[in-house]
């Protein structure tokens, strides 16, 4: 009896064992002989560098790509999630993001890599996306002028909360809830308007909801296969929680909005000149035969995502563009000059509410734009999986299977010395130089919102950010208000960014220290 209870324990070991050893290995074949990132040689190899590269990522893709993509050979990097992926040389994006949608496609990755499908349980995350990716292109995009007047009035109150009015002393604030504060509120307004924009308990759920979507989004499509069910439904619990509490303030609002649509349909009389977003989506939904029978259940669910993805990533980056500004090389007098823009743009009240003042703040649209590449908030990006059935043959002629995933290592792409000039310095005004220089290629698609294959901070090809004009509107009047108003004190060192697998975002921890200017 005990010979037979010993025999069944060790096989359970064994099999416990080999499950673990499988889930934990990653099978190298299916590069196909393409060289590995950081591979080195000792046991669990495969294992080792993903972990090793979850908090080193910068570094692994830097090595990697002048080793090989600079060679024009695509690489191999280990992953977390133990989902390897193939990062492929600069001169292969135009073809990896032309390939159509049956061979290459960047759902799979956005269900497992973003953990869309479970952090939007309740919705279909492709048609979400593609409603989404409507309404900001066809209606929020082309809208900007109108609502730029909303969105300048709540960037300046916003700011002056977050920064303070005290004009005699220096003070210190932390640099991301700074940023984050301006940004939600402001970002709040122009969606839903200047009611819940003000209410401090739709700002408070609405913020927790929203980084804990950044936290599933991140975290989720990182872990490994094995704890991926029990992390997901930790990570996703609170989610839920925070979700349900936006949902319950948001809902009667917006069945509001569709009462009130619903009466300037039937009487055009009482149409309504509210410009937020909401109210403008809400009018397109109800007269859409496709969308009209939808309820407010179902638009607030799309407004939460559209939410996120308006809101997560503009204040990253203004945190990141204030850091670089205040830390670029004195020589540059970078905050002056942008200082001296605004002012020379900014003459009266009504300049903030004029489309035609943004188009003239061309440095600060470098500043921007530099910044963008400089401190990129994604270590990797455009990742695609291979989908089409027989596989895919990449141009060097290596043939991978169904299920391979492929990218670009972005940031290394944006510090690569043959396509910028001295590319780890933060040139603020690198941009605007180059629309001047009429020789050089690619200055006429210096603007902060072009696109190209040597600037990825907003992916590139057809799923490239469609909500870039808005996050560059909000950027240039932040810029402007807070040179304008405010002194900040410059560091001689910009403190080091936190990179977590494909995220590279600024240290939480980070303070600035900043004083109210003197009115004269
Ligand atoms: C500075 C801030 C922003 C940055 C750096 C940024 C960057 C990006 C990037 C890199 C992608 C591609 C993601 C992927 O490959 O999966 C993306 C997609 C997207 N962004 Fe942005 N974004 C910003 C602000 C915004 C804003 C303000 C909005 C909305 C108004 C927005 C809406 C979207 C949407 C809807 C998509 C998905 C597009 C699609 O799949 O077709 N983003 N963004």
């Amino acid at each position: 009896m005990d010979a037979y209870l010993g025999i069944t324990l060790l096989c359970t070991l064994l099999a416990v064992s080999i499950v673990f050893v499988r889930c934990w290995t990653i099978d190298t074949a299916f590069a196909n002989g393409l060289p590995w990132a950081d591979l080195r040689n000792e046991v669990f190899q495969t294992t080792r560098a993903s972990l090793r590269q979850l908090a080193n990522c910068t570094q692994v893709l830097q090595d990697a790509y002048t080793k090989h993509s600079k060679k024009g050979q695509p690489f191999v990097v280990s992953d977390s999630s133990f989902h390897p992926q193939i990062m492929l040389p600069h001169e292969y994006i135009k073809w990896l993001t032309t390939q159509p949608e049956a061979i290459l496609s960047v759902w799979p990755v956005r269900t497992e890599r973003r953990a869309l499908g479970a952090m939007m349980s309740t919705v279909d995350h492709k048609e979400t996306v593609a409603f989404i990716d409507k309404i900001v292109g066809r209606f929020l995009t082309p809208n900007l002028d109108n609502v730029q007047a909303d969105v300048s009035d709540e960037m300046g109150a916003s700011i002056d909360s977050a920064m303070g009015l005290d004009e005699d002393t220096w003070h210190e604030v932390n640099l991301m809830q700074t940023f984050k504060n301006i940004g939600d509120r402001t970002g709040v307004r122009a969606l839903f308007g200047l009611v819940l924009c003000r209410d401090q308990h739709f700002l408070r759920v609405l913020t927790r909801y929203k980084t804990l979507m950044g936290i599933g989004v991140l975290l989720s499509g990182h872990l490994p296969p094995i704890i991926r069910p029990v992390g997901g439904l930790l990570l996703n619990l609170p989610f839920r929680i925070y979700k349900a509490r936006v949902k319950k303030a948001l809902t009667p609002v917006i069945e509001e909005r569709m009462q009130k649509v619903k009466c300037e349909q039937d009487d055009a009389t009482l149409e309504n000149e509210s410009q937020d977003f909401l109210t403008q989506s809400v009018k397109v939904i109800m007269k859409d035969k496709g969308t009209a029978h939808r309820s407010a259940d179902y638009v607030a669910d799309q407004f939460l995502v559209l939410s996120f993805a308006t809101l997560a990533s503009t204040s990253l980056v203004a945190s990141n563009l204030f850091l670089d500004i205040i830390s670029s090389a004195p020589s540059l007098d970078a905050y002056e000059r942008l200082r001296s823009e605004a002012v020379s743009v900014f003459k009266c009240e009504n300049d903030w509410a004029d489309p035609a003042a943004l188009k003239k703040l061309v440095l600060t649209d470098s500043a921007i734009r530099e910044s963008l590449r400089r401190s990129s908030i994604q270590t990797r990006g455009l990742l695609r999986a291979v989908v089409s059935p027989d596989g895919l043959t990449l141009r060097n002629g290596t043939h991978v299977p169904r299920g391979t995933w492929l990218g670009v290592p972005v940031q290394a792409v944006h510090m690569d010395g043959d396509l910028y000039d001295k590319p780890y310095e933060y040139h603020p005004f690198r941009f605007a130089k180059m629309r001047l220089e009429k020789s050089v290629p690619g200055h006429d698609k210096a603007d902060a919102t072009d696109i190209s294959d040597t600037f990825l901070a907003w992916s590139y090809g057809r799923y490239a950010c469609p909500g870039r004009w808005f996050a560059v509107q909000n950027l240039k009047l932040m810029i402007a208000y807070i040179t304008l108003k405010y002194e900040i004190e410059p560091i001689s060192k910009r403190p080091e960014s936190v990179v977590f697998g494909d995220a590279n975002v600024p240290s939480m921890s980070t303070s600035i220290k900043v004083r109210r200017r003197t009115r004269a």
